[in-house]
């Protein structure tokens, strides 16, 4: 089982697949899922999107440098919203952030990161990697390898890595297992060339699992390969 996991979520973990906004019944969901491996005393880090509320490029008629602060400012929001939902539902869980200044917000300092592991917080790394023209994903890798975890589980809406977007060719065949290199060839879309390249850098290997399968979160931890694992 994995110690330290950097879980990476999209924000359609809040409003169901293709949605926008946040819905009761998927923050149900995400609590339930969250409770079994925070009840295994492992170090987690969550990193969260902001595709529920706004994702740059989404925003057709802005410039990007600024539709991408939209969409870091959603990350934090989306960030706040769930220390709120673990809050009612008894999960410590604390924001850090580099790019804003409110009271419910720490900014992110490396030095105290493994004080609030140590107190048993999952600790919410929200603000992306607090550069326009990133995404998420990015970040997750980079919170990832400063947080010294052993895995960035990439939670998101296809059961893996596939030979072709899945959603698109029904006759798409799935990898178990794919190397960085490999992964950064065929420019494959589920996760960004620059995330590939960090995690392949610094040697962290990488799970793609698809969220929204009851009980896949637990598995991932536990280190079963439910879905694509990306290494060297
Ligand atoms: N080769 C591929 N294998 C798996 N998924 C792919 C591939 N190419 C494109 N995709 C698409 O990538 C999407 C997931 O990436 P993305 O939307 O960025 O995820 P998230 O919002 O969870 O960060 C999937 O919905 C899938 O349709
Ligand atoms: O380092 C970052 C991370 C995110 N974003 C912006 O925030 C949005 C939300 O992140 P993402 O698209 O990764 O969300 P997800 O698809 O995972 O919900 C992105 O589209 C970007 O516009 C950014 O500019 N820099």
């Amino acid at each position: 089982m994995y110690k330290r996991v950097l879980l990476k979520l999209s924000g359609e973990a809040f409003s169901g697949e293709g949605g926008k906004g946040f819905s009761e019944e998927m923050l149900t969901y995400l609590v339930k899922e969250i409770k079994k491996i925070h009840n295994l005393n492992i170090k987690l880090g969550i990193v969260i999107g902001a595709g529920n509320i706004f994702r740059g490029k989404e925003l057709k008629d802005f410039r990007i440098q600024m539709a991408d602060q939209l969409g870091m400012l959603g990350t934090v929001m989306n960030s706040l919203y769930l220390k709120n939902v673990f809050e009612k539902n008894g999960i410590k869980s604390i924001v850090v952030s580099p790019i804003v200044n409110l009271p419910s917000v720490i900014p992110l300092k490396y030095d105290f990161i493994e004080q609030y592991f140590e107190a048993g917080y999952i600790v919410l790394f929200g603000g992306g990697t607090s550069n326009p023209l990133f995404t998420t994903d990015t970040a997750a890798a980079l919170r990832a390898i400063e947080m010294s975890a052993d895995i960035l589980v990439k939670a998101t809406k296809v059961d893996g890595i596939y030979d072709k977007d899945p959603k698109l060719f029904e006759d798409a065949k799935k990898y178990d297992n794919i190397t960085y290199e490999q992964a950064i060839k065929e420019q494959i879309k589920v996760m960004d060339t620059e995330a590939f390249s960090i995690c392949e850098k610094n040697n962290l290997s990488i799970s793609i699992i698809n969220f929204f399968k009851e009980g896949n979160l637990l598995k991932a931890v536990e280190g079963e390969n439910i879905g694509t694992k990306v290494s060297h």
